[in-house]
């Protein structure tokens, strides 16, 4: 028995709890994870929204300061001829204005005043290059009047702005804005009767813009914006971005497909998991935003998204993982005892069962089962105890019956003795001995003279009780050793060993035939009856029993021939 029932069944109470508690593990792990991802979707989305707010408040803050410029009279005096004007013109003065503008606003790469005349010749201009502010000189100032952002802003009235695509600026002396990407803000500057004559510039740093506004946000927070096209205008990776500057286009719908519906305008905002397969080894979360940006609503807007990396959101995930894990296995181990406790308390008194029974089978010897307890196990108990008594009892009424039979088979019915199988045996066995002990034996054949005539006149019950009774009186004439049998109707036998002289055996014949001649009182009445018996003598009358037996019956025949109730010596 190599693995016990009670092994199988710990194992199986073990494994069924372990396959329960990993299935409630996976199901609280995966809505675990579902539901972090879920907030964290929801955060990044409002993240997007409140970026995208403060962008535009942004945009609308350099709008508010390109008007206040616009509309300062040194900026109209500097943009009218100086004929008409000459006292109110101050570059200078104009150029610290625009400085302590710059100061304030580290994202402002350039102001500028650019007039209608001249080609749209830069009037005053203040860069910023490696951190300080230079004024450009007249030497340097460029005419811009074949630049969207000026021939535009020249077509529009007062208090109206001006707001250019997003592009890499690769306008000539443009310092630290040079190759970066930029964001024109431009308002027209008018004389009083309503002329346009020149305009106010301002170059943004749509980076540096950015990184101020998502100073607040979590650094593992990356940043996506896009023009209409799907242009991507900022990437975490710079290669990505303004590929369209570089003769190759970088849709930002290619890398986030859900994007496209905010491209076409069927959705205001989406929320995306891109898994690690598709980026590269790394998993993200993200969420984009469409926010309008110039003047169109159909073809001015942008794409603004933020991402976070996968597995900053399902790190805590790992750890309820991690956590799940280790209270699985924690409760595994105490299956796997309360299961090998539970198999115990059934195993240990089948297993004592087992050994009573294997006892009882070999030593045939009842080992009473405790049948204390009230469940199944205790009625199995009672029943082995009642089978054990039953077999028991059952294998002693066997053994009475067999030796009843034996008896049977080897004694006469009626009267006890040894029979004609059982004599012949004893006789075969004294012969046996005599002959090795060099002794005498001798051999008595008795037959009642005349029973038929009890029969017949008393009839055969009392013929039975005859023969009983004579088979009493000659078992009392003999010694324990010697034996007297019954060979059938009134013919008995006896046998006497260790005989010494021949006269001692006549003697115990002539005793047997004197006790049988006494009267015998059976049913009421009073009968005689005689017997004739014929001694033999071992060696002298025969060496073997069945020599032997002949001429004991020889004899027998002689003393019945010569008138019955006597005894005859074989040869005499
Ligand atoms: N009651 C009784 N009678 C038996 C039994 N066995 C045999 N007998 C009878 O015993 C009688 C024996 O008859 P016999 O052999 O002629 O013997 P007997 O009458 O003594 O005649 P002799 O031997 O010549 O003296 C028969 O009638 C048998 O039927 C028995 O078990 N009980």
């Amino acid at each position: 028995m190599r693995y016990g029932i009670g092994f199988k069944l710990g194992l199986l109470l073990a494994s069924f709890s372990l396959v329960a508690m990993g299935i409630v593990g996976y199901y609280s792990y995966a809505s675990g994870r579902a539901t972090l991802l879920a907030a964290a979707q929801r955060d990044l989305l409002t993240a997007t929204h409140v970026l995208g707010r403060n962008f535009q408040a942004s945009i609308d803050a350099v709008a508010r300061d390109t008007l206040l410029l616009a509309s300062l009279p040194a900026s109209s005096a500097m943009v009218t001829s100086p004929e008409s004007m000459p006292a109110g013109r101050d570059p200078k003065g104009l150029s610290d204005t625009f400085a302590a503008m710059m100061a304030a606003h580290p994202e402002y790469f350039q102001i500028r005043l650019i007039g209608a005349d001249q080609h749209g010749l830069e009037l005053v201009r203040l860069d910023r290059d490696d951190g300080k502010l230079v004024p450009v000189q007249a030497d340097n100032l460029q005419e811009k009047a074949h630049y969207p952002y000026v021939f535009n802003t020249l077509q529009l009235g007062r208090g109206q702005v001006y707001l250019s695509d997003i592009t890499i600026n690769h306008e000539e002396g443009a310092h630290s804005g040079l190759h970066k990407p930029t964001v024109r803000v431009a308002s027209p500057v008018l004389d009083d009767s309503g002329k346009v004559l020149g305009l106010i510039v301002i170059n943004v740093d749509l980076n540096g813009l950015f990184d101020r506004l998502k100073s607040d946000l979590p650094s593992a927070y990356q940043l996506y914006l896009s023009n209409h096209w799907g242009d991507f205008l900022i990437h975490p990776n710079p290669a990505e971005a303004f590929g369209f500057d570089q003769g190759r286009r970088i849709f930002i719908q290619e890398s986030f497909e859900p994007v496209a519906a905010l491209i076409n305008g069927t959705s205001a905002s989406v929320v995306t998991n891109i898994d690690a397969v598709q980026q590269a080894g790394n998993g993200l979360v993200a969420a984009f935003i469409r926010m309008p940006f110039g003047g169109s609503v159909q073809t001015d807007f942008v794409i603004l998204g933020l991402s976070q990396p996968l597995e900053n959101v399902v790190r805590e995930t790992s750890k309820l993982g991690w956590n799940t894990v280790q209270i699985i296995l924690v409760l595994g181990v105490l299956a796997i005892l309360l299961a090998a406790l539970v198999s115990r308390a059934v195993i240990g008194p089948l297993r004592k069962m087992v050994d009573a029974m294997s006892a009882f089978s070999k030593e045939h010897v009842v080992n009473e089962l405790s049948a204390a307890r009230k469940d199944e196990i205790g009625l199995l108990a009672s029943s082995l105890n009642d089978m054990q008594n039953i077999i028991v009892a059952n294998m002693r009424d066997l053994k009475e019956s067999r030796q009843a039979l034996e008896h049977l088979a080897q004694h006469d019915s009626l009267t006890g003795l040894p029979n004609r199988a059982l004599f012949d045996d004893r006789l075969r066995q004294a012969v046996s001995q005599a002959r090795r002990d060099k002794t005498r034996m001798a051999l008595l054949f008795v037959d009642l003279d005349a029973f038929k005539d009890i029969n017949d006149t008393c009839g055969h019950h009392v013929g039975d009780l005859l023969l009983n009774a004579a088979a009493k009186r000659m078992q009392a004439c003999v010694r324990h050793a010697d034996t007297v049998g019954r060979m059938g109707g009134d013919e008995f036998v006896v046998l006497l060993t260790h005989v010494e002289e021949d006269q001692d055996a006549v003697l115990v014949a002539e005793k047997i035939c004197k006790a049988l001649s006494q009267p015998f009182d059976l049913d009421g009445r009073s009968l005689l009856i005689g017997s004739s018996i014929g001694v033999a003598l071992y060696p002298e009358h025969g060496s073997d029993e069945l020599t032997l037996s002949r001429s004991a019956d020889a004899a027998m025949y002689l003393a019945k021939e010569s008138g019955g109730n006597c005894v005859s010596l074989f040869g005499s």
